[in-house]
C-alpha cells in the first residue's frame, strides 16, 4: 500500500518511522510519502492561508497550493488513482469498519488542515473523479489535522497482511467482524497467576477452551454494556445467543 501525506508539519510524522508501522515500511509493506504543502507555493512568505469570505474568525487555508500538491502527489502515478482522506471533525467516523475498508485501497492521500480548514473548492475539484472522504475520529477539534492522520495510519497499517506478528489478533479485535463486531474486548491477562494478591480468572488456566471462549464473550458483553451500551443496542438479536440473553 502507498500512502501520501501533503501537510506544513511533515516532520509531525516521525513516529511513522518506528514500531509496528517503521517496520512495514522497512519491509516494503507500506510505501509512505510526505509532502511539504508550502513547496507549492510561490511567495516569499511560502503562504498557505488567507482570511475566510463572509468573515469569520480564524484563517482558511488557500486552494492554490493545496491543488498543486495534490496535482504533484497523483503525477507520481498517472495510471492510478489514490482515495482521498481528509480529517475533519465534520467528517464521517472513523470506524473500524473504515479503516479495514482503507486497509483494501491500494493508495490513500491524506491531506490534514490546520486552521478552519481547507477552501472547499478543493475537494470539490477532486471529488468529481477521485474518491473523496471527509473523515473524523471523535467529537473533538483538534489544532490540526495531522494527529488524526497518525491515528488512521495506526489503525490502517496493522491490518494489512504481515504486519501483525499473530494475524488472529486482528480478528479478536474489538469491532472486529464476527463474533466481536460492536462489542469492546473483554479483560486480559499475563503471568504471573498472582500478583500483589490478585489472581488470574480460574476459567483461564483452565485448558477448556469453550469455556475460556464463552468467558470472554461474557466479559466482552459486560465491558461494552458498561461503557458502551448504545453499542449493545445496535447488536443484530440474531448474532445473541440464549446464554448472551441470559446477561
Ligand atoms: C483539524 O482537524 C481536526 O480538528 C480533526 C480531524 C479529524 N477528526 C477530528 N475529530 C478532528
Amino acid at each position: 500500500m502507498r500512502i501520501d501525506i501533503i501537510s506544513i508539519f511533515p516532520e509531525y510524522f516521525a513516529p511513522l518511522d518506528v514500531s509496528l508501522i517503521g517496520k512495514a515500511r522497512e519491509r516494503g509493506i507500506l510505501d509512505v510519502h510526505l509532502h511539504q504543502l508550502r513547496d507549492w507555493t510561490h511567495d516569499v512568505h511560502h503562504t498557505v492561508d488567507d482570511t475566510p469570505y463572509g468573515g469569520g474568525p480564524g484563517m482558511v487555508m488557500k486552494p492554490g497550493p493545496w491543488g498543486e500538491a495534490i496535482d504533484g502527489v497523483l503525477a507520481a502515478d498517472p495510471a492510478a488513482r489514490p482515495r482521498i482522506v481528509v480529517p475533519t471533525p465534520s467528517g464521517v467516523p472513523f470506524t473500524q469498519k473504515l479503516a479495514m475498508e482503507y486497509a483494501a485501497e491500494p493508495w490513500l492521500l491524506f491531506t490534514p488542515a490546520r486552521y478552519e480548514g481547507i477552501d472547499s473548492r478543493v475537494m470539490a475539484e477532486y471529488g468529481s473523479r477521485l474518491r473523496v472522504d471527509e473523515v473524523s475520529i471523535g467529537d473533538y477539534v483538534l489544532a490540526g489535522g495531522e494527529v488524526a492522520v497518525l491515528v488512521m495510519v495506526e489503525a490502517v497499517g496493522r491490518l494489512l497482511p504481515g504486519v501483525l506478528g499473530n494475524a488472529r489478533s486482528v480478528a479478536d479485535d474489538s469491532f472486529a467482524p464476527g463474533a466481536m463486531e460492536n462489542l469492546l474486548e473483554g479483560p486480559v491477562y499475563t503471568k504471573p497467576p498472582q500478583w500483589r494478591g490478585r489472581e488470574v480468572p480460574e476459567i483461564l488456566l483452565s485448558g477448556h477452551h469453550g469455556k475460556i471462549a464463552r468467558w470472554r464473550r461474557d466479559e466482552a458483553l459486560r465491558r461494552t454494556a458498561e461503557n458502551r451500551p448504545e453499542l449493545l443496542a445496535a447488536l443484530d438479536p440474531q448474532s445473541l445467543d440464549k446464554h448472551d440473553r441470559r446477561l
